[in-house]
């Protein structure tokens, strides 16, 4: 995907500022607090429907100002199949969400979060690793939403059949109620596992491999593949069932696959609570890159890749690796730095710099 225009009104510290950004390489530099992370914030916004860096009330639309928009075009390039112009557009209005995509009104931002791929690396990205099973969920889901076209569907069910178990749970509703809840939760439950599965078992084949290049003193083993329940005993519907007391006084479900998780191994490592910062980030970094290449070799074309601040979160080495590793690719890179590294001007980047609420190409 080649994102050929990031249009932001009223967002942050911008009135409004129009980005063209270049096919590879992009560097956008400025000075602290000039904008150059909310740039990236609103490309991840258009593509998750949530902010990195908190929800609307912590500040997302200008002070003073009544709502946001975000407009991006884009363009998609799976290979063989020809090229296709793309376009999206996201307003908040006080209370919700409105979005576009391709000149139509979206009812669900999960449609337009489908449309657009954006891998992103930011300061709080070691929290996939060393943060909650949530954002680990998510990160799986995120690429079988993209590669999958039918998990949506599959995700939905399983989430509507939680939904309905847990409010007859705090109910205290009749067991042959629940029965048909948990035969549904079940079946569906299983499916959602069986493509998490898998996925992460392709992805620990990209990452071990990536993460020795980029990282090869951080030994990364494996990805394990934790589905939330006992599967290796019982089946999901069965785990329900032995579970269905504890629940009822609980009034929640507390087995499925709405509790997975994944944990990198590594060869002198106990687990990632021994991890120091820096080796989650580079962890984490591996994981995200390996999402790019697995999701490149999937839909034949390559997501936009967001690397927030890396000159601060990485040494050197790491990052000459790392730009290595990006630039075999074919993917479209955009890099923000306060002060750009001199070795960066070997990889001859698109440059932007962004001062007094705009941005604008630089020498
Ligand atoms: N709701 C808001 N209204 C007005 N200005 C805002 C709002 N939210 C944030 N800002 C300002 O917008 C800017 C956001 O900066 P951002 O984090 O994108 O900058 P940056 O260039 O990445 O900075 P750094 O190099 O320090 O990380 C800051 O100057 C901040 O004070």
């Amino acid at each position: 995907m080649l994102i050929n225009r990031l249009t932001l009104h009223r967002f942050r510290r911008f009135d409004t500022v129009e980005w063209h950004p270049a096919p590879g390489l992009n560097l956008v530099s400025g000075d602290n607090g000039a904008g150059k992370t909310s740039l990236l914030e609103a490309l991840h916004l258009m593509a998750y429907g949530r902010s990195f860096r908190g929800r609307v009330r912590d500040g997302l639309v200008r002070a003073g100002a009544e709502d946001l928009e975000v407009f991006v075009e884009w363009q998609e390039q799976p290979q063989p199949t020809p090229a296709r112009k793309r376009r999206a557009g996201l307003r908040h209005s006080g209370q919700a969400w409105k979005g576009r995509l391709d000149g139509q009104d979206v009812q669900q931002l999960g449609n337009l979060c489908a449309a657009l791929a954006v891998v992103t690396f930011e300061p709080g990205s070691h929290a996939l690793i060393s943060g909650s099973g949530e954002s680990r969920r998510r990160f799986m889901d995120w690429a079988l939403f993209h590669v999958e076209p039918d998990f949506l569907t599959l995700w939905r069910r399983y989430s509507r059949a939680l939904k309905q178990r847990n409010a007859l749970l705090k109910q205290g509703g009749a067991n042959a109620t629940l029965d048909a809840w948990d035969y549904e939760l079940g079946e569906s439950g299983e499916l959602l596992t069986l493509r998490r599965r898998s996925y992460l078992e392709r992805l620990q084949d990209k990452a071990v491999p990536l993460a020795a290049d980029i990282a090869p003193l951080l030994g990364l083993q494996g990805l394990a593949f934790q589905p939330g329940w006992r599967r290796h005993e019982v089946s999901l519907a069965d785990a329900l069932l032995l579970a269905r007391e504890r629940d009822r006084q609980y009034g929640y479900t507390s087995v499925g696959p709405h509790r997975a998780d994944w944990q990198p191994e590594f060869s002198d490592l106990p687990g990632t609570q021994a991890l120091s910062r820096g080796q989650a980030k580079l962890t984490a970094l591996a994981c995200l890159l390996a999402q790019a290449e697995d999701f490149a070799d999937q839909r034949g074309e390559w997501p936009v890749i967001a690397l927030d601040d890396l000159a601060s979160e990485l040494d050197r080495h790491h990052q000459q690796r790392v730009l290595a590793r990006l630039m075999a690719g074919q993917a479209q890179v955009l890099i923000t730095a306060t002060e750009p590294p001199a070795w960066l001007e070997s990889r001859q980047p698109t440059r932007f710099h962004v001062e007094h609420g705009q941005i604008s190409p630089s020498a």
